[in-house]
């Protein structure tokens, strides 16, 4: 089957299939332009809306099937020749029983659903395709990382070029350094899988990062100078906000470029996927912290641990080290709003853990309880080269806050033992587990660029690897649901305060069960 009617014409392909494995395309977001043919169409978003408009209008009650697309470069370059994949030939993959993806594959977004509920929205599956779209000799490939740094960042650089390489015998490798400035400001790196070959042994970022410098004209002019045609962009949320400008800019003007996103994040804040690599890694390590803290506390009198743990906007390192550990009495996170004085307050948790154990240990995220931090010191807005927020000691503030308290108010010693492990929970080489999820993320981008898709992102959605529209994962940050399971089992297990009256949490619970029921009815 022709990959290019399966991704431009899918009307059709959608009467080929049996009803149940219909792709219809009313998408309720804006990315999927892939499927429209028409280049003129293709950058105007009141257009797109248009037609989804006429073809959501087109689709009968059960037609719910959606797919969210990512763009192909026959969307701006239709005459674009392909070629038969040269896995079909490669020792590795010939005695695999099916080498290549369906065009029918797809994952799906929700996996729980009801029995008659729509089927939801789904993304294409990741990995090889029959046919590809660049010769390998042909083939001039760049890989660059930004933002903060990750465990695993160097197995990913190293699986990339390894990958390109074995699977596809393409030999022309960039590493561009220092983060996106390195386009412009810098000298290319040759990558080769002997140069790379014991990276992922080392934490940090083999080819260096940086934050700020994203000049998306600047960066297209070298992509278009230094004749590099596939673009591996590793990074978090603001770097792949800036790999979806750098496809928009290759696409406007009709280059043959494939950018792929790998999304990276320490503080697993990327939407759609299931989880960021590096991730378990940082949160193995906080263990260390943790630890460290417990041992301190319960050897003295009223022992009072705290350990700062990073985490922006999204509590999910301190929420899962605090489940994995079980030493942790309370977890503050930035999403959960949490008071120290009164009732019900974290002062009073204090003091009756102290009472009970004589000691305890407190997890806090560095974004949690920011405002407080913000009213005690009236500090001003100070924003990283990226134009992120930097954030206040909550660490400090929070053991000062506690230590005044006991002391003055309570006229009680505690032993306060504060543990700020930062940058040593992400500056180490990844464990085994997210070694081999680097190893799939690298491949799934390499097999996608291969394949002609470009604009893509790419990661497990419900442990599929898949590719998503860019766009997708940046339209909101992932953070911990109050109102799910997980939150409610961290709360189980250490027994802490919800820090919400009842009566607010009744009403919370009656207007998300509202919000439910009108989504439900509306669909
Ligand atoms: N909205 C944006 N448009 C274009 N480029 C951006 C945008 N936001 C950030 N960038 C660029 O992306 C790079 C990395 O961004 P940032 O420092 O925010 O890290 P990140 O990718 O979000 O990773 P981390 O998870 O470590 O924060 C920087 O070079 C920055 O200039
Ligand atoms: O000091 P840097 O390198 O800017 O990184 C710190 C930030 O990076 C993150 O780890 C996100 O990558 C945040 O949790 C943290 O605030
Ligand atoms: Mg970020």
């Amino acid at each position: 089957m022709d990959l290019s009617s399966v991704t431009f014409s899918c009307y059709s392909l959608s009467k080929t299939l049996p009803p149940f494995s219909r792709l219809l395309f009313l998408q309720p977001s804006p990315h999927s332009t892939t499927f429209l043919p028409n280049p003129s169409l293709f950058f105007s978003r009141q257009n797109i809306r248009a037609i989804k408009a006429s073809q959501a209008s087109n689709l009968s009650k059960n037609d719910d099937f959606v797919l969210e697309d990512v763009p192909h470069l026959v969307n701006f370059l239709p005459n674009l020749p392909s070629f038969p994949n040269p896995l079909q030939k490669s020792q590795a993959y010939s005695i695999v029983k099916k080498t290549f993806v369906s065009p029918e594959d797809v994952v799906a977004q929700n996996i729980v659903i009801k029995k008659y509920s729509p089927r939801g929205v789904h993304f294409r599956r990741a990995g090889p395709r029959e046919k590809v779209y660049f010769k390998s000799e042909e083939v001039r490939a760049c890989i660059v990382t930004c933002g903060g740094l990750c465990p695993g960042i160097n197995t990913v650089i190293r699986e990339i070029v390894c990958g390109l390489n074995y699977m596809y015998g393409v030999e022309d490798i960039l590493g561009i350094e220092g983060g996106y400035r390195g386009f412009y400001s810098k000298n290319t790196m040759r990558l080769t899988p002997k140069v790379v070959n014991d990276i992922h042994k080392r934490g940090g970022t083999f080819l260096r990062t940086s934050r700020g410098g994203h000049d998306t004209h600047k960066i297209v002019d070298n992509i278009e100078d230094r004749g590099i045609n596939q673009v591996y962009i590793i990074g978090g949320d603001g770097t792949q906000r800036g790999a979806e400008l750098i496809y928009e800019e290759t696409a406007k003007r009709g280059l043959q470029v494939a950018v792929a996103g790998i999304p990276k994040t320490i503080d697993n804040d990327i939407a759609v996927i299931d989880k960021s690599f590096g991730f378990d890694t940082a949160v193995e390590e906080a263990q260390r912290a943790i630890n460290a803290a417990h041992v301190e506390v319960e050897s003295v009198e009223n022992g009072v641990g705290i350990v700062k743990l990073m985490g922006r906007y999204s509590g999910f390192i301190a929420m899962y080290a605090t489940l994995a550990s079980r030493d942790v009495d309370c977890c503050l996170i930035p999403e959960s709003p949490f008071y120290l004085e009164g009732k019900g307050g974290l002062f009073e948790f204090i003091e009756q853990r102290l009472k009970e154990n004589g000691h305890l240990v407190i997890v806090v995220a560095e974004g949690a309880g920011q405002e407080y931090v913000a009213a005690d010191v009236h500090a001003t807005d100070k924003k990283d080269a990226s134009g992120n927020k930097l954030l206040l000691d909550n660490g400090i503030w929070l053991s000062d806050k506690i230590k005044d308290h006991f002391t003055k108010v309570q006229k009680m010693v505690i032993n306060m033992k504060y543990i700020d492990p930062t940058y040593m929970i992400r500056a180490i080489p990844s464990n085994a587990s997210d070694n081999i999820y680097c190893t799939l993320l690298a491949h799934s981008a390499v097999h996608g660029a291969m394949a002609g898709y470009t604009g893509f992102t790419v990661g497990p959605v419900n442990s599929r690897h898949a590719y998503i529209p860019i766009a997708r994962v940046t339209e909101r940050t992932n953070t911990v649901k109050l109102t799910d399971r997980m939150w409610g089992r961290l709360l189980a297990s250490t027994n802490q305060p919800s820090f919400i009256s009842s009566d607010q949490e009744k009403a919370d619970k009656d207007i998300i069960q509202d919000l439910n029921n009108i989504n439900i009815t509306s669909i």
